[in-house]
């Protein structure tokens, strides 16, 4: 549905050329929400500015629904720009007119009749659930409330793709899911092409499909999210993932860890379940099956698009043969076990 090949964008400060995106190069399925992640000035917006040519890029190609935006202007690129809805961080709305009167802005600006354009908003006001407050304006309406008349004034010219940028950053967390819940919603109902532009790993754990990171103007990774999320390959994705699947040894742990395995010392063991294997008494049965102990000193199991993912740090006590003889088996079952140091043995 939207193909973005080698794209770059160079803008001019000071006198100064900056390079915004260097060779951007991604692909969207018709029907997918994909997520754009990066920090801060990585070029999210002006990658999905240039989606929709609200930024011409400086070299690069652009094809939404097989038509290629880079070589429309004028009343041809006007046209291409219905089948693409935008909404944005800050809303945009007018604050001169009520919820049903911004919903029917974009038809009333495409030449309808005022109340045309009224009897088609309305069923997009009750799509977002906003039917009782079809009559206020935006200053009466919570931040949530403002980005459902958002969605639906992006609806409103029936566009088969939705840009969303960093369109839930100004709310809190559990608005941000209720506006992530009726995205996928109504990206289900109407078969739309979502795609999510954010700097919170959050936002793409749970509607995204696939994800790409973007860093200083580069995609650095992309992939299904479960696959970016649990085997990050750059160091800009391992920094983001960090905020929702915790990685990091606990202090007090990592100051006692060392190298190499002298006597008196067990080692700590991160053990990785996916899918399936998450719900398998693993450690349980290892534990019953060698003569070891495995005491769990911290432990996280996560939803990544609805598939387990734990992370579970232990230690693991007994004679070496009997502790290697059971990360062996555990092993075998599917699970990913990695001895990251020793401890010294506590007495
Ligand atoms: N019109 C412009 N002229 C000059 N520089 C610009 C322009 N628009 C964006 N930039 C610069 O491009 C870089 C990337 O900006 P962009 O807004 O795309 O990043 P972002 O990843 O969306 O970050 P944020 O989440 O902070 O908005 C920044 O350094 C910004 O200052």
């Amino acid at each position: 549905m939207i193909e973005v090949d080698g794209l770059t964008k160079v803008f001019r400060r000071d006198g100064e050329e900056v390079p915004v995106l260097r060779g951007v190069s991604l692909q969207v399925a018709r029907g997918e929400i994909f997520g754009v992640i990066g920090r801060s000035g990585a070029g999210k917006s002006t990658l999905v500015r240039c989606v929709n040519l609200l930024e011409r890029p400086t070299s690069g190609r652009v094809r939404v629904a097989g038509r290629d935006m880079t070589a429309l202007d004028g009343a041809g690129l006007r046209e291409a720009r219905r089948d693409i809805g935008m909404i944005f961080q800050h809303f945009n709305l007018l604050s001169s007119r009520t919820v049903l009167g911004n919903v029917a802005l974009p038809l009333e600006l495409a030449g309808r009749s005022r109340e045309e354009s009224r009897r088609e908003a309305a069923p997009l006001v009750e799509l977002v659930g906003l039917s009782a407050l079809a009559g206020r304006y935006p200053a009466e309406l919570s931040g949530g409330q403002k980005q459902r008349v958002g969605i639906a004034r992006a609806l409103a010219s029936r566009p088969e793709v939705l840009l969303c940028d960093e369109a839930t950053s100004a709310l809190d967390p559990e608005t941000t899911q209720s506006i992530l819940a009726l995205l996928k919603d109504i990206q289900q109902k109407l078969g739309l092409t979502v795609v999510l532009i954010t700097h919170e790993m959050q936002v793409i754990q749970a509607v995204c499909e696939r994800v790409a990171v973007l860093d200083r103007g580069e995609v650095v990774e992309q992939g299904p999210v479960f696959q970016v999320f649990t085997a990050p390959r750059s160091e800009v994705t391992r920094g983001l993932v960090r905020d929702v699947v915790d990685r990091e040894l606990p202090p007090w742990l990592r100051a006692r860890l060392a190298a190499g395995a002298p006597a008196g010392t067990s080692p700590i063991v991160r053990i990785i379940f996916t899918g399936p294997s998450a719900t398998t008494p693993v450690i349980a049965q290892a534990v019953r099956r060698f003569d070891v102990l495995l005491n769990i000193v911290q432990g996280h199991v996560d939803y990544i698009q609805g598939q387990p993912y734990g992370n579970i740090i232990v230690e693991a006590e007994g004679a070496p043969a009997a502790v290697e003889a059971a990360l062996a088996w555990i092993r075998g079952q599917d699970l990913q076990a990695e001895i990251l140091g020793h401890v010294a043995r506590d007495g």
